[in-house]
């Protein structure tokens, strides 16, 4: 068994890769962690999520100094489920104790730090661990993935984003024009923490991030193309639906784009619905991402769902694990 601990288990992605390593064959889930200051340590986990009751009831430690000493001795991995600013500050101290690292923020995902003040409101001071990292992006990326001490885990929107796109990239069937991504998250992917914009009853179908939401900076650094992506708040609870408007070069037909989606057509937790059209229902609460699409003349509309919390976070952050520890890549994960 590989212990693991998690840093920021009380939030949202947090407790779902709880509960993911509390049952997991091969995983044994060693510490659960959050703040110093936490209004929560000391309590269980399963106090905050009773439905877990029973299966993670492990305290919720505070992370002093004692804490890195107990994580460094105990732990082969930990997991940052914390936002960006803390792991940024968090991950050089983990990995200076040896330990391999899976942040679920988007502290190392950018590789160049100039871009950290523009899209995170912050200084990165560590362009060296943004060289070192790799991209948790478990499909595409799965040889770096295996020997990295840094893994930044893919962003939520970028995941959804990445898969239904790379395989038309890779086939060369886009034009250079910037590609549309329209796309609407449920509440969960704003954290748990209060906040009155992402309060559940004050949500109403809205966008944000015009222009400057971090994830656009991502997905065209992992994609190798230019994108204008603009997310949108939905009243529900959990999943990410994407609208994405391609281009296709002159002459694409369509057989040419289900060509180029078989690359992935045996990747376990891909399903390509060809013109069935993915739906939230459909992947939340499960790991799968669902491509579909339908074409028109060059254009295309290719439309890709995940559960922001399992494929989105915890689900992709457990295939890495599985990924780096030579595990089936979905040992875990499907039911
Ligand atoms: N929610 C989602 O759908 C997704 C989230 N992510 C990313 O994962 C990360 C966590 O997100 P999410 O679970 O939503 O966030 P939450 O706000 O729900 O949880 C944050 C966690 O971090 C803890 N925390 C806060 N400050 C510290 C600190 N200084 N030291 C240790 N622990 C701390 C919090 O506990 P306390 O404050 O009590 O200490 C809490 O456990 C973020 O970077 C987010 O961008 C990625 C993909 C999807
Ligand atoms: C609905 C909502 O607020 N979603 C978050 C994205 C989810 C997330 O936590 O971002 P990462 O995947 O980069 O870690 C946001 O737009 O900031």
């Amino acid at each position: 068994m590989l212990n693991v601990s998690i840093i920021g288990a009380s939030g949202y992605s947090g407790a779902e890769l709880a509960k993911l390593l509390a049952n997991h064959p091969e995983f044994n889930l060693i510490g659960c962690y959050v703040s110093e200051q936490s209004l929560d340590k000391g309590k269980l986990l399963s106090d905050l999520y009773p439905e877990h009751t029973g299966l993670l009831n492990i305290e919720l430690a505070p992370l002093t100094e004692q804490a890195f000493v107990q994580i460094a001795a105990q732990s082969e991995y930990v997991c940052l489920c914390t936002d960006h600013k803390v792991s940024v500050s968090l991950a050089p101290k983990l990995l200076d104790l040896g330990l391999k690292v899976f942040d679920l923020s988007g502290g190392f995902r950018l590789a160049d730090a100039s871009q950290y003040q523009q899209f995170y409101g912050f200084e990165h001071p560590h362009q060296p661990l943004l060289d070192e990292a790799q991209y948790g992006l478990a499909e595409w990326n799965t040889h770096a993935i295996k020997d990295a001490q840094l893994i930044a885990v893919a962003g939520c929107y970028p995941t959804a984003a990445l898969n239904a796109l790379k395989p038309l990239k890779n086939a060369g069937l886009l034009t250079d024009s910037q590609i549309i991504i329209n796309a609407v998250s449920g509440v969960t992917g704003a954290g748990r923490k209060a906040s009155l914009t992402t309060h559940f009853c004050e949500v109403s179908l809205s966008p944000y991030g015009l222009f400057n939401h971090r994830h656009g900076p991502e997905i065209s650094q992992y994609l190798g193309h230019p994108v204008l992506f603009t997310p949108h708040l939905g009243n529900f609870s959990r999943g990410i639906l994407e609208t994405i408007y391609v281009q296709l070069k002159e002459g694409t037909t369509p057989h040419d784009v289900e060509a180029a989606y078989q690359c992935v057509a045996d990747e376990p937790l891909i399903r390509l619905k060809g013109d069935k059209l993915p739906s939230i229902k459909g992947v939340a609460n499960s790991p799968y991402v669902d491509i579909g699409w339908q074409q028109q003349d060059q254009q295309l509309i290719v439309v890709v769902a995940i559960d922001n919390l399992l494929k989105g976070a915890a689900g992709q952050a457990l295939q890495c694990m599985n990924i780096a520890s030579e595990f089936t890549p979905t040992l875990g994960l499907k039911g």
